[in-house]
């Protein structure tokens, strides 16, 4: 690396060490590239999802379900705390190490703002260091939205995901603000450690873009844990009370109060674009916050590229990963990538037992205009797969939405043990033509979920044939 003054010059700067800045900077610096890496903290080596996101969140649901009733949930939650963390920093320094190890790249610390279109300044603390480089991508990731709620943002009791498993106290009662993918994977993480659980969620149910039969089998599966669950919840503010925060909430015309020792913002995470000096680089924004991008993720300006949920795009750690690929196709490849070729993105929550969907829901389809046969079966009733009960994990319900006229697989809903696997052969199925029929014949290995498929897709349920 060339330095003047603490200037550094670069072929590619990465601002934020995410997922998709990673790769894309790993591949240049293995090609001879000269990379700088710049993150703000040295506890986010790696990013949002090795550190604080699903990484230590997936070892907490794994340690959380090993915790028997007669385990004392304080000390079994220190453990799982103590635990996690030792995987984290292991994944964190293993980062740093695989990323400033090789041999034309460097990891800087600091916090990065654009000064010109080409030009970034780093606040070390061995003083600014200012960077330039011919090729630059954003890969900032997101921030906990804090809803503007009365006494929300100021009480001393407000958790964001971050604090929360950092800490090595388990909140005996904990409020959840939003039932997306975080507020129930931390309600279902924290009720089986011993904490009373409250979700509060806005729209009329949870889980509401499912069909409405797999959404009962997920809603019933967390009530019968013992999460209480206010939907339609209009959360009207947070008092902060001796040693406890007391919510206040509408429900159901009436004004409630419920006290908690945590309360934790679950309400979505916002592109983290504030303070990065966007302006000064040209780079336009999203009304929503988001760097603006086209579909190859190229910005405003053209030698600048954003990945991640940065971009607006979906959040998941391996949608990140799949930019790197379209960045890395315009970086050295044939520049044709891009973000319109995605095809049956799956998703997964990490509730137990997973929830994983691809493709279309029911309604979805019909509202596509196909015509459509759904072949489902709770898992208890699969013959076929006695892992779910060799598991001792029987509940759930698959669900496939077929094409009636092609036998093309729509799409699933998959509430079952392993699911998360699954999901993943289903879009796999899903990508290259595999047809609903083909996958339910195909052989799989014995005992094994996957071999569901077998039974699941022929038993028919509901089907448009006249
Ligand atoms: C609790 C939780 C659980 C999740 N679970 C899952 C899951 O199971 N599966 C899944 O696919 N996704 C999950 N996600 C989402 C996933 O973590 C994110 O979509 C993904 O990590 C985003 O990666 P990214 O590449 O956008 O950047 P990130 O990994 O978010 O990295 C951005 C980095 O940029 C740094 N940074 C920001 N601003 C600056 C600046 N100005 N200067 C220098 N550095 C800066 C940040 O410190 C951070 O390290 C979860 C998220 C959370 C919060
Ligand atoms: N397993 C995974 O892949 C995983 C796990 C955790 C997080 N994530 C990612 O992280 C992102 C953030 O997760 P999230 O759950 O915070 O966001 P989300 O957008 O999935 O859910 C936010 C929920 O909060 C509700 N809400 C908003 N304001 C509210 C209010 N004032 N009162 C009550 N409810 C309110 C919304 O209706 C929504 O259901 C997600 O987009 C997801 O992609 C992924």
């Amino acid at each position: 690396m060339e330095t003047v003054e603490n200037s550094l010059q670069a072929d590619l700067l990465v601002v934020g060490f995410g997922k998709g800045g990673k790769i894309t900077a790993g591949t240049m610096a293995r090609l001879g590239k000269r990379v700088i890496v710049v993150e703000q903290s040295p506890e986010m080596y790696g990013g949002t999802c090795p550190n604080v996101g699903c990484v230590p969140t997936k070892a907490l649901v794994h340690r959380s379900r090993n915790r028997r009733p007669s385990d004392p949930p304080q000390e079994w939650y220190e453990r799982a705390v103590g635990e996690v963390h030792a995987i984290t920093s292991l994944f964190r320094k293993g980062n740093f190490d695989g990323m400033d190890g090789l041999e034309t790249a460097s990891v800087l610390t600091g916090h990065a703002v654009f000064t010109g279109p080409d030009t970034v300044l780093v606040d070390t603390a061995d003083g600014p260091v200012t960077v330039r480089a011919e090729h630059i991508l954003i890969n900032t990731g997101s921030t906990p939205v804090i809803p503007d709620l009365p006494g929300l943002r100021t009480s001393k009791y407000l958790v964001t995901s971050t604090d929360l498993i950092h800490r090595p106290e388990l909140p005996k009662r904990l409020a959840i603000v939003g039932g997306g993918y975080l507020g129930i994977e931390f309600a279902a993480i924290y009720r089986q450690f011993g904490s009373e659980v409250t979700l509060f969620e806005s729209t009329a149910r949870i889980l509401d873009h499912l069909d409405d039969d797999v959404q009962a089998v997920a809603e019933k599966i967390l009530v019968d844990e013992g999460i209480e669950i206010v939907t339609g919840a209009n959360v009207t503010g947070v008092e902060d009370g001796d040693g406890e925060a007391i919510v206040q909430y509408m429900h159901d015309g009436h004004e409630c109060t419920l006290a908690v020792d945590a309360v934790l913002a679950a309400a979505g995470r916002k592109p983290a674009t504030e303070g990065l000096g966007l302006a000064a680089a040209g780079v336009r924004v999203t009304a929503r916050g988001a760097v603006e991008v086209d579909d190859h993720l190229r910005t405003s300006q053209p030698h600048i590229f954003a990945l991640g949920d940065v971009n607006g795009g979906p959040q998941f750690t391996y949608v990140s990963l799949d930019d790197s690929r379209i960045v890395l196709d315009q970086l050295r490849g044939e520049g044709k990538r891009t973000t319109t070729d995605r095809v049956a993105v799956p998703r997964t929550l990490f509730m137990t037992p997973p929830l994983a969907m691809v493709g279309l829901t029911e309604r979805e389809a019909r509202e596509a205009g196909h015509r459509i046969k759904v072949s489902s079966q709770p898992v208890a009733e699969i013959i076929a797969m006695p892992r779910a009960y060799v598991v001792d994990e029987t509940r759930g319900v698959m669900k496939f939405v077929i094409d009636l006229d092609t036998d093309e697989i729509l799409g699933a809903s998959l509430l079952s043990v392993d699911a998360q696997e699954l999901i993943n052969t289903v879009a796999q199925a899903m990508r290259h033509g595999i047809t609903a029929s083909q996958l339910g014949e195909a052989i799989y290995t014995h005992p094994s979920s996957a071999e569901a498929f077998n039974d699941v897709i022929a038993t028919v349920v509901r089907s448009d044939e006249k």
